[in-house]
């Protein structure tokens, strides 16, 4: 699949599995002394959360509800536009619950910043971030995150939810995308 256009693997479907199995276990942890009156909310950042989010869902030994949003900021560019849209808003109140952002990226954090601030303003009882993968060189701002499941190289990845230019996002794994496809 793909064929040519994948420079190499950088995390394979079993280091995938692997990590998000010890990250449910470390964010169910977390929760187990908290005292709760709903179930924990994660909200989803589409599309690129889609297959971490219900790998990860399932994965949680305790109950949880979903909801998503979806924001974009990069476009078919392999930067941030610093520029984030919500495309798709959250359908309930989040007011007074335990709410875990579940990303599939952070690169230059502007995305993750920007949410943050935006569901704060909604008073949820609490508000973390999970994520399967952050890169720390290329962090341009201050983000506060719980749980990460890979710290990786700044070189622009895809596959497992991640795209460039939409395409790419169903391979299995993450891989790192052949300078020669966007030109670079
Ligand atoms: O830390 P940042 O530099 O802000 O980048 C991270 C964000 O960028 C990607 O989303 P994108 O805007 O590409 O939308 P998508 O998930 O629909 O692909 C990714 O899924 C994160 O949400
Ligand atoms: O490295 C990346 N790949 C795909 N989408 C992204 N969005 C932020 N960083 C990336
Ligand atoms: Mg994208």
């Amino acid at each position: 699949m793909y064929e040519g256009d994948i420079a190499s693997v950088l995390i394979s479907e079993e280091q995938i599995k692997e990590r998000t199995a010890e990250l449910a276990e470390a964010v169910a942890a977390r929760y187990a002394d908290e005292p709760m009156q709903d179930d924990l909310l994660l909200v989803g950042v589409l599309k690129g959360a889609i297959f971490f989010m219900t790998d990860f869902a399932r994965a949680l030994p305790i109950p949880t509800q979903m909801e998503f949003m979806a924001v974009s900021s990069y476009g078919s560019s392999t930067s941030s536009s610093g520029v984030v849209r919500i495309l798709k808003d959250l359908d309930k109140d989040i007011a007074g619950r335990h709410v875990l952002i579940v990303e599939d990226i952070i690169d230059s954090g502007l995305t993750l910043s920007w949410l943050m601030r935006n569901l704060k303003t909604r008073n949820p009882a609490s508000l973390e971030v999970v994520t399967l993968l952050r890169k720390p060189e290329a962090c341009k701002v201050d983000v506060e995150v719980a749980h990460v499941g890979f710290d990786i190289p700044n070189e622009f990845v895809v596959g497992y939810g991640l795209d460039y230019a939409e395409r790419y996002r169903d391979l299995p794994y993450i891989g790192t995308l052949d300078p020669k496809v966007y030109g670079g």
